[in-house]
């Protein structure tokens, strides 16, 4: 047989499977009833608006199509694909409360797939192992339970800000070599204020020359100012917070990064990212992480023509070592927190530490980490509807990969609204300096986080900054049947005709464009798009704080006035506080909202009181910052894309009255 028929057979063997998969693409989009919607025009035959919605955070180009089109329109995907984009909240309602009928497009779940090396963990899982894992899941970010891990936020805060204050000592210093700076920190109790009565004159003179030096030295202190990068730094904070909350694992990562930014070469300000220096398990992480967000030609292609995948999965040495670490030091951490639990008196019947120590319930953290409230919560299933070793493996990397660059970009963007909005920034420090820290900052009482969770200009600005700045901007689903989906008014089809439903078939994709709704203005009014905290005024003032209990699938809708009213009266569907910021879903028919909500609302309060107390926050009016979407919208600087992610504040110390 000639050598060419067997290449021959290959060739066309792979030629067919393009061209059918190619005609199975175009008959689809043929077939499909999406076609009957209006929708903007392709700008592209092969990428539709893919390039467009890319780049959806700078351009408003959904705020544009919606109102041009309305709330149910459909643009274009890959060769001309129709996709559904619906902003209407009973259309909303229905796509994400049947989350089992509608689940995440393959391509999405391959890409968190691979950015959490594994597809058994509760981003990737569908149906009943999904509804199995969320019940076992759910006992660890209960309120009382995140409730409980505030002191490791609190240290990692503090943390970060003695960092940034040593940053800004170094610059006074270089400025003035005399000053040997020192900074009170408000949460440290706050510095004593020495009056001196009954002293006489000569003394009197000391004391006043003394006071005026001191005061000399605040003043230079407060001049001083360095720029740093927000984005790098908060990303170890809240890293360095969910490798000790989640799994009571050290990263190290903040002072890794303090450690090289001390160094007399290093700029001031810069974390000193060094790859080489950072913690094993933080490299590793990176690199799975990182390789899964790359996005080229290949992601498009792999989407529709799934073959491809067998090539395009194909780790690289790095990511194949990265993962074999994590598989490693996840196994290692389980073994370590079943060994812990197996020692505990109650673990027969899997109890919670509570019950097993009552005596030792405040003295410590242990026990109370996510990985060990989920270790203890699958003992107590029935042993048939446990997590396996690896379904338990996969949910370690996910809440790496879910919880900790999402705080990040929520806490960067929120500093950068306070940072471009200087009078609600000096207003709620002012609220935030109205709560007494009286005791050591290593170890606050619990009363103390109680009245940090329901200070309610600090709650009004982290629902404005959520609302204005959502991380993760949207999200798709599939659908698995055909279905008629109800819609919460009218809208007008291609063909001028009225139409109060849509009508979808089996393989069709939806978008639904959180970060859009956020900033709707039939909801939230013409001044939808500026951060405006007092908005959630009504709705915050006095209503019970978001870290109450409620079931899964209820979410937290308090507030009888205001904005977030406003919202609920039209049915935003969102989980929390009327916002889709952390999604929905539906505990009967599957809930894929955030699990993890309340532990970034505790993890952002705390930061921003310990920050702001002491901190103040600006930006050079002339960056320009856009957004960039990489699964979570990251801030870029304008004139800088090349350095990638990044944003560039200017912090300066700023000393309470007292001082
Ligand atoms: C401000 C911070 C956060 C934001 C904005 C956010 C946002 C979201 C959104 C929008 C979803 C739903 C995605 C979809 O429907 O396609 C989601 C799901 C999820 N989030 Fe978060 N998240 C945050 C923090 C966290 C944290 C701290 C954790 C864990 C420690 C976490 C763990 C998860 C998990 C495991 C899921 C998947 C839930 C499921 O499918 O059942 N998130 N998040």
């Amino acid at each position: 047989m000639p050598i060419f028929t067997p290449l021959l057979v290959g060739f066309t063997l792979v030629v067919g499977y393009f061209v059918t998969t190619f005609a199975r693409l175009l008959l689809r989009n043929f077939r499909s009833p999406l076609r009957a919607l209006r929708g903007p025009p392709p700008s592209s035959f092969f990428m539709g608006h893919l390039r467009e919605m890319h780049n959806q955070e700078n351009n408003d180009i959904v705020a544009r199509w919606e109102a041009q089109y309305g709330k149910t329109f459909v643009y274009r995907g890959f060769v001309g694909g129709y996709r559904l984009m619906t902003s209407d909240p009973v259309t909303v309602a229905h796509i994400l409360g049947h989350a089992y009928e509608y689940p995440k497009p393959d391509f999405i779940t391959d890409t968190l797939a691979n950015m959490v090396a594994g597809n058994e963990g509760l981003l990737t899982s569908d149906g009943k192992v999904h509804k199995k894992q969320r019940r076992i899941l759910t006992p660890a970010f209960s309120a009382s339970n995140v409730k409980s891990l505030t002191p490791v936020f609190w240290a990692k805060a503090v943390e970060l800000r003695d960092i940034w204050q040593n940053l800004l000592r170094r610059d006074a210093e270089a400025q003035d070599p005399q000053s040997n700076s020192t900074f009170s920190t408000s949460v440290d109790g706050g510095p004593s204020s020495a009056e001196s009565t009954g002293l006489h004159a000569r003394q009197r003179t000391e004391e006043k020359a003394h006071a005026e030096a001191d005061d000399a030295k605040t003043r230079n202190r407060s001049l001083s100012s360095v720029t740093v990068d927000a984005l790098d730094w908060l990303a170890r904070a809240t890293l360095d917070v969910i490798g000790d909350a989640g799994f009571g694992y050290h990263f190290n990562s903040l002072a890794a990064a303090a450690r090289r930014s001390s160094e007399p070469e290093a700029a001031p300000g810069a974390a000193g990212y060094q790859k080489s220096e950072e913690n094993e398990l933080a490299r590793a992480f990176a690199a799975i992480f990182d390789a899964a967000q790359q996005f080229h030609i290949m992601t498009i292609l792999l989407i529709w023509f799934p073959a491809l995948r067998i090539i395009g999965r194909r780790k690289g040495k790095t990511e194949k070592e990265a993962r074999a670490t994590m598989r490693r030091i996840g196994l290692e951490l389980i073994e370590e927190r079943m060994a812990a639990i197996a020692a505990e008196p109650s673990s027969a019947s899997g109890g919670s530490p509570e019950k097993a120590a009552p005596d030792k319930q405040s003295a410590s953290l242990a026990g109370r980490d996510l990985l060990s409230v989920l270790l203890r919560s699958n003992l107590s299933s029935n042993p048939d509807q446990r997590l396996s070793r690896n379904e338990i493996l996969c949910q370690v990397s996910s809440f790496l990969a879910a919880g900790h660059e999402t705080t990040a970009s929520a806490l960067t963007w929120t500093l950068y609204a306070l940072a471009r909005a200087p009078a609600v920034q000096a207003q709620l420090r002012t609220h935030l300096r109205s709560i007494p820290v009286s005791s050591s900052s290593s170890s606050p009482p619990t009363v103390l986080f109680e009245r940090i969770a329901r200070l309610p200009y600090l709650e009004c600005v982290v629902r404005e900054a959520l609302r204005l700045h959502a991380p993760v901007c949207s999200t798709m689903r599939v659908a698995t049947a055909d279905d008629v989906v109800p819609v919460s008014e009218p809208y007008v089809d291609r063909a001028g005709q009225l139409r109060d439903c849509v009508r979808v078939r089996r393989g069709d994709i939806m978008t639904i464009p959180f970060q859009a709704m956020n900033r709707a203005p039939d909801v939230w009014g013409a001044d939808a798009r500026e951060f405006r905290p007092e908005r959630w005024a009504a709705a915050v003032d006095g209503a019970e704080s978001d870290e109450g209990e409620s079931a899964e699938g209820d979410g937290d809708r308090e507030g009888t006035t205001g904005a977030g009213a406003r919202a609920w009266k039209r049915k935003m569907p969102g989980l929390w506080s009327n916002l889709m910021t952390f999604g929905n879903g539906n505990a009967i028919s599957g809930h894929r909202a955030c699990i993890g909500y309340r532990f970034s609302l505790v993890e952002m309060k705390i930061f921003l009181f310990v920050l702001l107390r002491d901190l103040e926050f600006s930006i050079n009016p002339s960056v320009e910052i856009e957004k960039r979407i990489n699964i979570v919208t990251r801030p870029l600087v304008k004139s800088e894309s090349d350095k990638g992610n990044q944003m560039p504040l200017r912090i300066r110390y700023i000393p309470s009255e007292s001082s």
